[in-house]
């Protein structure tokens, strides 16, 4: 089966959708890589869904030429469509059935898919095997349909805003989750409103704004972050001072030496993902 043209797992040129009057989807080009995990970030209202929903096969465009796997999700059949998983933002409803019954149940429907009972292992659930999902915590919802995702043992993951209302906790194990699928070589593909989530599981993330792409780069790079002046702070008299600087270990070294040693209040900052994000999403209005 052939898996991708040079690498890419998806490959997206000139995407376009409206919605009557209203352009959800505006132009993108994007590559996601295989192998990598990819976060798409936007506000409410960007157009991530309808675009993962393209690339998902889920929704019809009007214009672009999409990739995924290799083929057209438009137009690509049952087995292009077990070599994918996705993880939607509402959990379904499977009131009467366990845990473990309903994970040998989709199982099915995969020509070659994971051991149910190892899936369960995986996202955390075994303890929770024999419980029907009423009475799961939200938590434990999400989890149950991430292993529903990765139970065709997908070679690319959709993750639709995976860890909303996780505790912090559960974010980190989850995280570790995610990470480790990465390194079995799926490649993942991940919306979400977290930018901590994102800086810690992204190897590139792309910003979507108003149906355009407005950045795409490692989360260290977006936005020219790597080379924003660093802002130095202390405490001088009494009053808050701050110099930005392209070199702040020697602006420390200077004010230790003028100190005598330590600095008062001293602090190093520099924009985080969320300052870059709010600036990109800021100039694309
Ligand atoms: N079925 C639809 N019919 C009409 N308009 C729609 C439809 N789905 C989405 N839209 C509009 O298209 C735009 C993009 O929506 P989309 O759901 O793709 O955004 P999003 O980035 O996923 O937002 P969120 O972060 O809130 O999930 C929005 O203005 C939305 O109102």
């Amino acid at each position: 089966m052939e898996t991708t043209p040079g690498n890419t797992a998806v490959r997206v040129r000139g995407l376009r959708k409206a919605y009557g009057s209203h352009t959800a989807v505006d132009g993108v080009d994007l590559d996601v890589r295989t192998g990598e995990i990819f976060a798409l970030l936007g506000p409410n209202g960007a157009g991530k869904t309808t675009a993962t929903e393209i690339l998902e096969g889920q929704r019809g465009r009007d214009a672009g030429e999409v990739a995924v796997l290799g083929e057209d999700p438009a137009r690509a059949g049952a087995a292009w469509r077990a070599r994918i998983g996705i993880v939607l933002q509402e959990s379904k409803d499977f009131a009467e059935l366990t845990v473990a019954e309903i994970v040998r149940h989709f199982a099915l429907y995969y020509p070659a898919p994971r051991d149910p009972d190892e899936v369960i292992d995986a996202v955390g659930l075994a303890d929770k095997a024999g419980s029907r999902t009423t009475q799961l915590s939200g938590g434990q919802r999400r989890r149950l349909d991430v292993a529903l995702g990765i139970l065709g043992d997908p070679e690319l993951l959709f993750l639709d805003e995976p860890t909303t209302g996780f505790d912090p906790e559960v974010r980190r194990r989850f995280w570790d989750l995610i990470a480790g699928l990465r390194a079995d070589g799926t490649t993942i593909l991940l919306t979400t409103h977290y930018l901590d989530e994102a800086e810690h599981l992204a190897d590139r993330v792309g910003v979507l704004a108003a149906g355009r792409l407005v950045d795409v780069d490692t989360p260290a790079r977006l936005g020219g972050r790597h080379l924003a002046p660093a802002t130095v702070r202390w405490t001088e008299a009494g009053a808050p001072q701050e110099i930005a600087t392209d070199a702040p270990t020697a602006e420390i070294a200077a004010l230790s030496a003028r100190f005598g040693g330590e600095v008062p209040g001293l602090s190093v900052y520099r924009p985080s993902l969320e300052d870059v994000y709010l600036t990109l999403i800021g100039e694309a209005r």
